[in-house]
């Protein structure tokens, strides 16, 4: 490993935007596959999974993601993918992650609400008591299935609560998914104190981000890579402090971005808005958090101090309390200070 791989590979991190199903290692999917062979078009050998997570376009990244949410069937299945998610974030120095999770996409396929609840709080509190990894949960509405899902997540957050549960957002896809549609859902559950954190600004314009701000009343925003092409905008995230989840690999595999040389994560930096760094969803994405922190690097130009710039922005993001957030970045800074390279 080149020396800044190394850094960043010891670096204690925060990841912000990563989802469950999508972190499921070929490993864990070729193992689902297996269980349900000849009912899943998804592929039970490794190397044939890597051709199968190659997308054509967000749409069609979509719709493999779902037929992998097609082999999580029951309970068991839940724990163990969070737990190895767990895992191989804590392999990675993640010393905290907030886990995208769509519980509705797993109770319509017959999972109980509060079996799956229970099944992923089994494994935070064991992934923490284990691995040393503090675990929280978004539970996102997935775009595609509209309002009925909308209803569904926001019962399930307020009706279940899980412990770990401390924010609301919404992914799939955006185009012909318009973000004001959702706001009496974002409302309730800003009022019930869950944080709001929809996607916006991935696969359509500026607008859509604008959306976000203004009727989901997002403190953060998932991905937001549009942003760059509206100065006032940038100017508003910059003003208000207001991150994005940026994550560079997952914006080429889903062709949001032609290529890295053109992903906008410069320009959104220069405008001085807060940006974390995540995975979004790593093996689908053939990236790790890792790996996203040394493209962060090439693309800004960064050293081991400005990479753990990235990760202390990341905490800052967080919604960690303030002497949580100061403890994590004391870490890094006595990290950065013993390995100076
Ligand atoms: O990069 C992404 N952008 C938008 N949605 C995503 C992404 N990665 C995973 N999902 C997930 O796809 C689910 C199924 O529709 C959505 O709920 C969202 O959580």
């Amino acid at each position: 490993m080149t020396d800044l791989a190394t850094f960043i590979a010891g670096l204690p991190k925060a990841e912000l935007h990563v989802h469950h199903v999508g972190s499921a290692s070929p490993r864990i999917v070729a193992e689902l596959a297996a269980r349900h062979e000849g009912r899943t078009p998804v592929p039970a050998d490794p190397a044939a999974l890597a051709e199968y997570f190659v997308f054509r376009d967000f749409a069609h990244f979509i719709e493999i993601y779902l037929n992998v949410v097609d082999l999580i069937r029951d309970p068991e299945d839940v724990r163990i993918l969070t737990y190895e998610v767990a895992r191989e974030l804590a392999r990675q120095q993640v010393r905290y992650a907030e886990l995208t999770i769509t519980p509705y996409s797993h109770v319509r396929r017959g999972i109980p609400a509060p079996a799956f609840c229970e099944a992923i709080e089994d494994a935070r509190k064991h992934a923490e008591a284990e691995l040393g990894i503090v675990l929280r949960w978004c539970f996102d509405i997935p775009g595609e299935a509209g309002l009925p899902a909308a209803e569904e997540t926001l019962r399930i957050a307020l009706e279940e609560r899980p412990d770990g549960l401390i924010s609301f957002g919404l992914g799939g896809p955006e185009i012909g998914v318009p973000r004001p549609q959702f706001k009496p859902y974002f409302d309730q559950a800003r009022a019930a104190g869950l944080r709001s954190v929809p996607h916006a600004g991935e696969t359509t314009g500026p607008e859509t981000i604008w959306d976000a701000l203004r009727d989901l009343g997002a403190e953060r925003i998932g991905h937001g890579i549009s942003a760059a092409a509206d100065p006032a905008l940038l100017a508003h995230l910059a003003e208000h402090r207001i991150p994005l989840e940026v994550c560079p690999t997952s914006n080429l595999r889903t062709r949001a971005v032609a290529s890295l040389d053109e992903h906008p994560l410069r320009a959104l930096v220069d405008a001085g808005v807060p940006v974390s760094i995540n995975s979004d969803d790593p093996p689908m994405f053939g990236t790790t958090l890792d790996d996203e922190y040394a493209v962060a690097a090439r693309l800004l130009g960064y050293g081991p101090d400005g990479v753990a710039g990235l990760a202390r922005s990341a905490v800052t993001a967080s919604f960690l309390s303030a002497p949580e957030q100061a403890r994590l970045i004391a870490e890094i800074d006595a990290y950065a200070a013993a390995n100076p390279t």
